[in-house]
């Protein structure tokens, strides 16, 4: 569970330039919940993910993951809680190693014991049967560099990789924004998929209504630094999509 308690974001306080990005929020989401959050530009979304990841801390409020204080906690420190997959699809993996070398740096990385792993048959046979989950057929291509897949491939890989581990949340930072309509649709069914068979606690930014309309178990509207819609999965299935066009006109 992801709970914020009257969290509140000032970046440049006491310049000219200071600007509040969030506005005493409070909001919780359950364990398994699918969030999707659509606003207009600078309305504070990313804010609000960087918070959940460490990567800003909050100036006043609480943020709590499974109970644990994370307010004041650096990002690396919570990092083996949390997944997080990025707009550009370069970001998340490194193009000169091959796919089996991009999950072993994710499986160092993320597990703290162990420089052997990654070095075994067992490991090699587990990373194909993860691939081949994602019905791209990339399974085949595992010793090829990462840098010779498109943008699609590689961000549904990172996908991949990021929930590996142990993680319990994924935050998905407009992760269609780069690619083209069909990578972007494999991506998003890939996240999809993902978030239901690790049952992950996540949250999507969108600015892609169809996707807003399509994916999630909640939609939360932001504007301004704060929460303006809540709806939750029962009021979702009601809405139609062109409901989320009117929040924007
Ligand atoms: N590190 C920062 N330093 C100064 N101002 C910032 C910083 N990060 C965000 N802001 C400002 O805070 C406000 C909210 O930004 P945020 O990135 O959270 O919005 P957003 O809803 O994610 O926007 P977008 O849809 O354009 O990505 C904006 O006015 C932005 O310029």
């Amino acid at each position: 569970m992801i709970q914020l308690s009257n969290v509140t974001k000032v970046f440049n306080k006491g310049k000219p330039a200071e600007i509040t990005a969030l506005n005493n929020v409070s909001v919780e989401i359950k364990t398994g919940e699918f969030v999707v959050i659509v606003g207009a530009n600078g309305s504070g979304k990313s804010t609000l993910l960087n918070l959940v990841a460490g990567s800003v801390i909050a100036d006043e409020g609480k943020v709590l993951i499974d109970d644990n204080d994370v307010t004041k906690l650096a990002d690396h420190r919570r990092s083996k809680w949390i997944a997080r997959v990025f707009q550009n699809p370069l970001s998340g993996t490194a193009p000169d190693l091959s796919i089996l070398d991009n999950f072993r740096l994710a499986a160092i990385r993320t597990k703290s014991k162990g420089l052997s792993i990654g070095i075994n048959a067992g490991f090699k046979n587990d990373v194909r049967t993860k691939i081949a989950t994602l019905g791209m057929g990339l399974e085949n291509k595992i010793e090829q560099p990462m840098g010779t897949l498109s943008g699609g491939q590689r961000q549904a890989l990172t996908l991949l990789m990021s929930v590996m581990d142990d993680c319990k949340v994924l935050l998905l930072d407009e992760p269609t924004a780069a690619l083209d309509p069909r990578s972007a649709g494999v991506v998003m069914q890939t996240a999809d998929k993902l978030v239901k068979d690790f049952a992950l606690t996540s949250i999507l930014i969108t600015h892609n209504l169809k996707d807003a309309y399509n994916y999630g178990t909640r939609i939360i509207q932001m504007g301004e630094g704060q929460i303006l819609k809540d709806i939750p999965q029962s009021q979702k299935l009601q809405l139609k999509q062109n409901d989320l066009f009117d929040w924007f006109s």
